[in-house]
């Protein structure tokens, strides 16, 4: 039975003895009732205390296993990562101690003349300029990276016999600065002041050193326009550059139905095709917007090629090329050099908390603009906590959160109210979707830390996770995500140059800071 309350003298309140069974007339103990009541008052509490104190504990416990599960992970992806790298380095090794040894072979005579001695010299010094010229450590080597033509080691797909890649090297460059030298200095120590040597993302330069061969061309579906110049292209690039020519299922089997001519585009039967295409396409090219590109970008868990973009939707924040001149953009393209936007991706993934230390089986999710945790059709706040780099950033309660990287900054997150970042910068932006609070302002964090999100375990509902606006997945309490930069960027063509693009972008698409400009002929100071 509920106690009744009533106000005291100083207005608390309080059961009365009548109304809570035990009066001065009959004391507690003559009523079996009420010794009832006695016994299991206390006890009760007892037990409440004794689960309450067992929940926090199993917390802890649960949140530490959790702790101890990324930590895992993350060493494992590090680990893998190192593998990687260190097959790369030894195939390459390999290669090029086989022609030295091919070359000792051809010599008639044990005495080498000097010219072979100097060709000798210059293999070895190029084995050792190799294993320099990579970036190594932490740093993502664009040379490794997109000229990588080899299947990722922790795949479990068998590698078959693909066909030679195009070579081609990075390089940064700045105005009147056209060096092709990978630089790493970030700092340097001059007479005990610290100044910035070289900066870390100047405009990149794509030089092929072999003519591309192979070229995927990705379509918007269901556009009679990107179907026509998807044909036109086709034939163009095939008849004038003699390429080979990639297409997805569906685009093979609309040209064929337009004709049999088309009968030499290749495409792919299975997912495991797909894992290796990287090392068979020298180059992207994108019929659609800007989820065009995000398609494309998604099919590559691994290594992207050079993407070039052509427009044909209504944005087109990524789309630099113009579809009408294509034959004079690709002419060029083709030839080199180019430059391009090295565009960060994210890494994502979902720990379930009923998984303890698994995590999600499906693997790493990347994406090129974002990840979004938000609060899908219920009609609750999200309630999240974030955390970066196991530092408490703050509880998102609202409608939700972005993790946006620079590429995406013009694409949801600038939608919520986030700032608008070049995309060359390597960063990690924090944008609430609606926050239920004054205080709230975006935050632009490093490329280098992780973020974990947490959906509570006494959150009232659940959270949605979608990537690059697709692929919703459910986060139940206690599951979080955990996001981390990639290390396989995107690289994308520019039309002039990435900033260039960019700015273009924002006037352009987005009509930024339009506004009619002030008559001359009003008063003066
Ligand atoms: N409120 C919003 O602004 C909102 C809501 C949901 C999704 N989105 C964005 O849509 C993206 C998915 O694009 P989609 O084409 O597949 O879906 P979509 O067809 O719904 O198009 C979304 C729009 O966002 C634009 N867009 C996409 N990426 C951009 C970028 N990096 N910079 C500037 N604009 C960009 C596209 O051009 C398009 O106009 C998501 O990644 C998300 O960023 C935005
Ligand atoms: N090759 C493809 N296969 C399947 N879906 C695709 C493919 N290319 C694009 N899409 C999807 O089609 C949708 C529309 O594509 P896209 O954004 O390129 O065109 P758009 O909407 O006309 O452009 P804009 O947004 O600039 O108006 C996107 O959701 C995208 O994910």
């Amino acid at each position: 039975m509920p106690l009744k309350c009533k106000p005291d003298s100083n207005g608390n309140t309080s059961a009365s003895p009548q109304e809570n069974g035990f009066s001065d007339s009959h004391p507690p103990l003559n009523s079996e009732k009420a010794v009832q009541e006695l016994i299991q008052q206390p006890l009760l509490q007892g037990i409440d205390d004794h689960l309450f104190e067992f929940s926090e504990a199993l917390r802890t416990v649960a949140k530490a296993l959790r702790q101890v599960a990324e930590a895992k992970a993350s060493a494992q992806a590090e680990a893998a990562e190192w593998k990687r790298r260190y097959e790369l380095e030894k195939s390459r090794n390999l290669q090029l101690e086989q022609k030295v040894l091919s070359q000792e072979r051809n010599t008639e005579s044990n005495e080498e003349k000097p010219k072979e001695l100097g060709e000798k010299k210059k293999v070895l010094d190029e084995v050792a300029e190799q294993s320099e010229r990579c970036c190594g450590k932490n740093d993502i080597c664009s040379h490794e990276v997109l000229q990588d033509g080899k299947p990722d080691s922790n795949s479990s797909v068998t590698p078959r016999k693909v066909m030679r890649k195009a070579s081609f090297k990075l390089a940064w460059c700045c105005k009147g600065d056209r060096t092709d030298q990978h630089k790493h200095d970030i700092v340097s120590f001059e007479k005990g002041n610290i100044t910035t040597a070289e900066r870390s993302s100047k405009q990149i330069s794509l030089k092929w050193e072999s003519p591309p061969k192979t070229v995927l061309i990705l379509t918007k579906p269901n556009s009679v326009a990107v179907q026509i110049l998807c044909s036109e292209m086709v034939r163009w690039l095939k008849e004038q550059k003699n390429l080979k020519i990639f297409v997805e299922p569906r685009v093979q089997s609309e040209l064929l139905a337009e004709s049999a001519y088309y009968d030499f585009v290749k495409t792919w039967e299975d997912e495991e095709e797909i894992l290796l295409l990287h090392t068979k396409v020298d180059l992207i090219v994108t019929l659609g917007g800007d989820g065009t590109v995000l398609w494309a970008a998604s099919m590559f868990k691994g290594p992207v090629p050079p993407i070039v973009p052509f427009s044909l939707g209504s944005l087109g924040f990524m789309t630099p090329f113009h579809s009408e001149h294509y034959r004079e953009y690709l002419d060029s393209i083709l030839r080199g050099p180019m430059s391009i936007t090295l565009r960060h991706r994210l890494q994502c993934h979902v720990v379930r908390d009923a998984a303890k230390s698994e995590y999600d089986n499906e693997g790493p999710i990347l994406v090129l603009n974002e990840v979004t945790i938000d609060r899908g059709i219920s009609s609750f706040l999200t309630n999240l906590e974030c955390y970066c780099d196991n530092n408490f950033i703050t509880c998102v309660q609202g409608d939700g959160l972005i993790l946006s990287t620079t590429s995406g900054s013009t694409a949801y997150s600038l939608a919520a109210g986030g700032s608008m970042v070049h995309p060359q910068v390597p960063a990690i932006l924090f944008t609430p979707i609606c926050p239920h609070s004054l205080s709230f302002r975006p935050l632009i964090l490093p490329e280098h830390v992780t973020i974990r999100v947490q959906v509570p375990f006494n959150s009232r509902s659940h959270a949605w996770a979608s990537f690059d606006g697709k692929d919703r997945k459910c986060l139940a309490p206690g599951d979080a995500l955990v996001c981390s930069m990639a290390t396989w960027p995107v690289p994308t063509a520019c039309q002039v140059d990435s900033t260039t693009d960019f700015f273009r972008s924002i006037h352009d698409g987005l009509h930024w800071n339009l506004r009619k400009t002030q008559s001359f002929d009003g008063p003066r100071e």
